[in-house]
């Protein structure tokens, strides 16, 4: 694994990943490797989770051509260097900051999702110039393998790999060095990875898990609120790290909702749910029985049915997605901020106020008004999580920010040394008060008059020396420094007299 590593960073070290061109092209392979391959990629996430061709298309593959595309149209933008403001004491020098790669980046992935969930993040690592090592779920096992065959087809074998293995070849790989870790599983896992990165010093994003509360407010279509809550509560299986967890909603609603979401299942799903192909099914055996235990002793308003054999689970009321009645908005925000900060919250409500008094007054990774998942495929949001549901951000330019050093740079000149003088000791009363002025914009009434009076002497020299060496200007990349703007730095610090 040590060798695997040193390898990447070597190859890092190359320089290779740099060049935009070099990017360009490995994001058109992973292109070309998603759709020349999307056969072999919908049989394993079928084998996997049994998602439809369809589904697979829709809730995993779209996202990763999405976020190609976007990269590939915005890379020379987001990777270019940017102006920064400048001081009093910088007027004339470059400064801008410069996005530079990481090194070499670590991307453990879950099972839910196991293509969107390694892939996505390594379109946004590749874009920003890195060295990357992939570490899908061994739950996921055909997607997995899938990955590490077919990755070294289309990008670069000593820049891009693809690490199998569980618990055990994670722990060996979180030991060696990585200059950014990216996580997605669960909370317990996420604490792991970050204690093993602090040895090293290397920045984590964690995507965990959270329990996501939707709130229906009774000035809502409820037919609308309940079949958009069905449709991200159902979608895989309800292994969705963003579906609905819990709704609250004032006890009146309570039985319309039951009612509305049962006739919903059946316009998705039909008579017979076990039959759809678009319902999946838990990922393995024990996931299956740690959500049939949650069952027990419950009160199911609808659904139940369980086939051990195939993994099939009809889960919903209970404490599946149990319905907490509240007495008002004031309660159901109580609720969620007495708990650990969601990964996502859903509001439903015609009134838009409602909603944004929501969002004010909690806190969760994301949110949706009036629908749930879909802020997920908005790719100029951030997705990520906030507290016990994680930390950091991805998707378009944040996937590129993730996996970048925002490098300030400050070009200065060799000259003008006389205004240098400010901070060079001695130091002196009337230093200081100059660097108040510069740098904090504070001054006094007798520094403004002699200033002005400068100000109008190196004007009236400035229009004189033009007139008679009729200077260009030329138009530069970043604005270079003039020699005439050198000598009024000169004019104006030695009349300070610095
Ligand atoms: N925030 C998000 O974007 C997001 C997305 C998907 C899933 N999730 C959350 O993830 C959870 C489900 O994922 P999971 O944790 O069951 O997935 P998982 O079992 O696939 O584990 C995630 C990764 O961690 C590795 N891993 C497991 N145990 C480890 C250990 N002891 N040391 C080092 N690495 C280890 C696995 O090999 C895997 O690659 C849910 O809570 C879900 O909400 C969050
Ligand atoms: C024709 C159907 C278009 C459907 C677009 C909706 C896409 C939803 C994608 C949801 C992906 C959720 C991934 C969540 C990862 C965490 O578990």
């Amino acid at each position: 694994m040590e060798r695997q590593v040193q390898r990447l960073r070597q190859a890092f070290r190359s320089g290779r990943s740099r060049p935009l061109r070099f990017r360009q092209q490995q994001l058109e392979g992973l292109c070309r490797m998603v759709q020349e391959r999307e056969k072999d990629i919908v049989e394993a996430l079928a084998a996997d989770l049994s998602k439809s061709a369809l589904n697979a298309y829709s809730h995993e593959i779209i996202s990763i051509l999405g976020e190609i595309d976007f990269m590939l149209r915005n890379l020379s933008d987001l990777a270019s260097a940017k102006p920064a403001k400048k001081n009093l004491l910088t007027m004339m020098d470059e400064v801008y900051v410069q996005p530079e790669p990481l090194g070499v980046v670590l991307i453990i992935g879950a099972w839910n999702y196991p293509f969107v969930l390694t892939m996505q993040p390594l379109v946004g690592a590749i874009a920003a110039g890195n060295a990357v090592i992939v570490k899908p779920s061994e739950l996921s096992e055909n997607t997995a393998k899938l990955l590490a065959k077919l990755l070294p087809q289309y990008v670069d074998q000593d820049l891009y790999a693809v690490i199998n293995g569980g618990v055990e070849e994670t722990t060996e790989l979180l030991k060696q060095r990585f200059d950014h870790i990216l996580y997605t599983g669960n909370t317990a896992v996420g604490k792991i990875v970050m204690e093993a990165a602090a040895k090293h010093l290397t920045p984590v994003t964690l995507e965990l898990g959270g329990k996501s509360p939707c709130y229906i407010d009774k000035d809502c279509d409820l037919d609308v609120a309940c079949r958009r809550i069905t449709w991200g509560k159902y979608m895989n299986c309800g292994q969705t790290c963003i579906a609905p967890d819990y709704v609250l909603c004032e006890a009146s609603l309570q039985d319309q909702i039951v009612q509305k979401i049962k006739e919903t299942v059946k316009d998705f799903y039909g008579e017979n749910i076990k039959a759809s192909p678009d319902y999946e099914r838990i990922i393995n055996l024990r996931h299956f029985k740690r959500i049939h235990s949650l069952l027990e002793g419950q009160k199911i308003a609808f659904g139940g049915e369980t086939d051990e054999a195939t993994c099939y689970i009809e889960e919903i009321f209970g404490p599946i997605l149990p319905i907490v009645p509240v007495k008002n908005v004031d309660e159901a925000i109580n609720f969620i901020n007495d708990r650990e900060k969601p990964l996502a919250l859903y509001v439903f409500s015609r009134n838009n106020k409602l909603i944004k008094r929501m969002i004010d007054e909690t806190s969760s990774g994301g949110v949706t008004g009036n629908d749930v998942i879909m802020h997920f495929t908005v790719n100029s949001l951030p997705f990520g999580g906030v507290g016990s549901s994680g930390m950091g951000a991805y998707h378009g330019k944040y996937s590129f920010d993730t996996f970048s050093h925002q490098r300030p740079c400050l070009l200065k000149s060799l000259k003008g040394e006389s205004v240098n003088k400010l901070r060079y000791p001695p130091n002196s009363q009337s230093k200081v008060s100059w660097a108040k002025f510069f740098l904090l914009k504070q001054f006094k009434k007798e520094k403004l008059q002699l200033l002005l009076l400068m100000f109008v002497g190196v004007v009236t020299a400035v229009v004189v020396k033009v007139n008679q060496s009729s200077v260009v200007v030329t138009k530069a990349k970043w604005p270079r420094k003039p020699k005439l703007l050198q000598e009024f730095a000169d004019f104006w610090s030695k009349s300070l007299k610095l």
